[in-house]
């Protein structure tokens, strides 16, 4: 069993199609770089896989119960959130459990050690809205690694960041793999998607390219 599958998916927003019958099998514990034009549907793929869109038609199924960590561009994400960095990023240990409890001891080291590894320790008392769009990036990385997924979902993790954030992203995408989680990644980045195992290109919503990736 791989991490996830779309089998046949097709979804359209209104009468217009923008998936049009993927069927694509994900490996456990390998890095997938999804590439294609503005529009293509990568972005919808992803949300087909997190499960915040249903397929009109075709199936997704994941390997794992626990639902995928989808990791948005902070573009996507509203700035006007009244959250610090620490709060977004403890978020991410939240789960299915009630927001109102309190992070066990060994949470709170884990969200310190992922605003260590992503450079954020610094930034933890600001507000989001404080943050230039590159910060805030690594902070929706942050978050979407404290859920511990064995899928992680990361719409452009590098879009818009400087070469220091961009090596340190890379190290810890690295690292969750080593830990056997599934990668799937939207870029646009060739250097980026060459680290992949396996690189996908859509256009208009479908496969028009599978390949080995270099890595
Ligand atoms: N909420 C929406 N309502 C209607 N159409 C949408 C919506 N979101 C996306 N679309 C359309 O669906 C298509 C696929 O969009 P998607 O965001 O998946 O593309 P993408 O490949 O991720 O693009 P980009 O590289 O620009 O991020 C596009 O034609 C887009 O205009």
């Amino acid at each position: 069993m791989g991490a996830a599958s779309v089998e046949n998916v097709v979804f359209s927003y209104g009468s217009r199609r923008v998936i049009d019958g993927l069927d694509i099998h994900f490996r456990a514990g390998a890095l997938t770089a999804v590439k294609g034009a503005n529009g293509s549907g990568k972005s919808t793929l992803l949300g087909l896989i997190a499960g915040t869109l249903r397929p009109s038609q075709g199936a997704v199924h994941l390997a794992e119960a626990a639902r995928p960590a989808l990791v948005l561009q902070h573009s996507a994400v509203s700035q006007a959130l009244p959250l610090t960095v620490r709060a977004a990023v403890e978020m991410g240990c939240w789960g299915n459990r009630s927001w109102l409890r309190r992070l066990r001891a060994q949470e709170r080291g884990e969200v310190a050690e992922l605003l260590d590894r992503l450079g954020l320790t610094e930034l933890a008392h600001r507000q989001l809205g404080e943050l230039s769009g590159g910060q805030r990036q690594r902070v929706l990385l942050a978050q979407g690694l404290a859920q511990r997924s064995k899928l992680l979902l990361l719409d452009e993790p590098t879009a818009g960041v400087d070469e220091q954030s961009h090596a340190r992203i890379r190290e810890v995408i690295a690292h969750e793999l080593a830990r056997g989680v599934a990668v799937i990644e939207v870029t646009h980045s060739n250097a980026d998607a060459a680290e992949a195992g396996r690189v996908l290109v859509l256009a208009d919503g479908r496969l028009v390219s599978d390949s080995l990736g270099v890595a």
